[in-house]
């Protein structure tokens, strides 16, 4: 039977579907090869990127990163870190949390396309330009609805919906003020209460949200904690003399940080 999610396919594989229909159904090079590259692509470029935010902005703040390695020193001490300890650390766990809030590594999801005409909040579709991406984000993501117009609503007869193109933008929940006291700023304490345990937040949406949220989520949290936690443990992370920590993003398919140097000094010297 089709599944709901067979309605978004990859632009890559429409062109194979479109060349030869038939070819759904089976497994063949051409399928594969778009598989396992977008394996790498999700999996490789999104998490070297938090990570080398992690780094940057534990440049910036050093007080932060002494923080966590006093964390670090209290729950793991030398042996190698292991996903289980994250429990036990809240302070290192916010850090991270923070980073990705932070950096926005996905600002937009890839466009998505309309199932149906709906009534959104009540409205019908032709009204529907007069709402920001921001609450289209959270009632299609949060809200499990998933067709709705954003574009020229007011010119498309409600029965034209569907197919429209939609592309939540993750960055507006990301730096939503209603959930993150500031913002603008990194900030750990958004992901910590006021005895320092870690506190979830629903506008935590790097991952994306409903049927197409990334599936490598849990993965990727995973290798986040062992990495970071590993190099904190092993390296301080400063500037080079006289240079400035710049977090100025460079805006992309992902938010990277300018290309910048790091000095990586050995914590057995501190
Ligand atoms: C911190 C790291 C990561 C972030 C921030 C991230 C973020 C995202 C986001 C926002 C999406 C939705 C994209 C869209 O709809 O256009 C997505 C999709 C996806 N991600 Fe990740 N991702 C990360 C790591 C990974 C890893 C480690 C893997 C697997 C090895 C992975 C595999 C995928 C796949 C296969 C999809 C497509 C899911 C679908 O379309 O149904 N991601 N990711």
């Amino acid at each position: 039977m089709r599944s709901r999610r067979d309605n978004f396919y990859s632009p890559i594989s429409l062109l194979i579907f479109q060349k030869n229909p038939e070819s759904r159904r089976y497994f063949h090079n051409e399928n594969l090869i778009t598989l396992v590259s977008n394996l790498i692509v999700a999996g490789l470029e999104t998490t070297s990127t938090v990570l080398r935010w992690g780094l940057l902005l534990m440049m910036k703040y050093p007080d932060i990163q002494k923080n966590v390695q006093r964390e670090i020193e209290r729950v793991i001490g030398q042996r190698q870190p292991q996903i289980e300890d994250r429990k036990q650390m809240p302070y290192t766990d916010a850090v991270i949390h923070e980073i990705q809030r932070f950096g926005n590594i996905v600002p937009a999801v890839s466009p998505l396309a309309t199932t149906q005409g709906i009534v959104f909040r009540g409205f019908f579709p032709s009204k529907m330009c007069k709402w920001t991406v921001h609450d289209v984000v959270y009632d299609t993501l949060i809200n499990q609805i998933d067709c709705f117009c954003v574009k020229n609503c007011a010119r498309v007869p409600k029965y034209r919906c569907q197919g429209t193109h939609v592309i939540p933008l993750l960055g507006s929940v990301l730096k939503d003020k209603n959930y993150f006291e500031k913002p603008d700023e990194f900030y750990p304490e958004h992901f910590l209460n006021s005895q320092g345990h870690f506190v979830k937040n629903e506008a935590f949406l790097p991952f994306s949200a409903g049927k197409r949220r990334c599936t490598g989520e849990i993965l990727a949290k995973a290798e986040l904690f062992l990495f970071f936690t590993g190099l904190l443990q092993n390296f301080s992370f400063q500037a080079p003399p006289d240079t400035e920590v710049n977090i100025t993003p460079v805006f992309g398919f992902t938010n990277t940080p300018m290309s910048h140097k790091i000095c990586a000094v050995l914590r057995h010297n501190d």
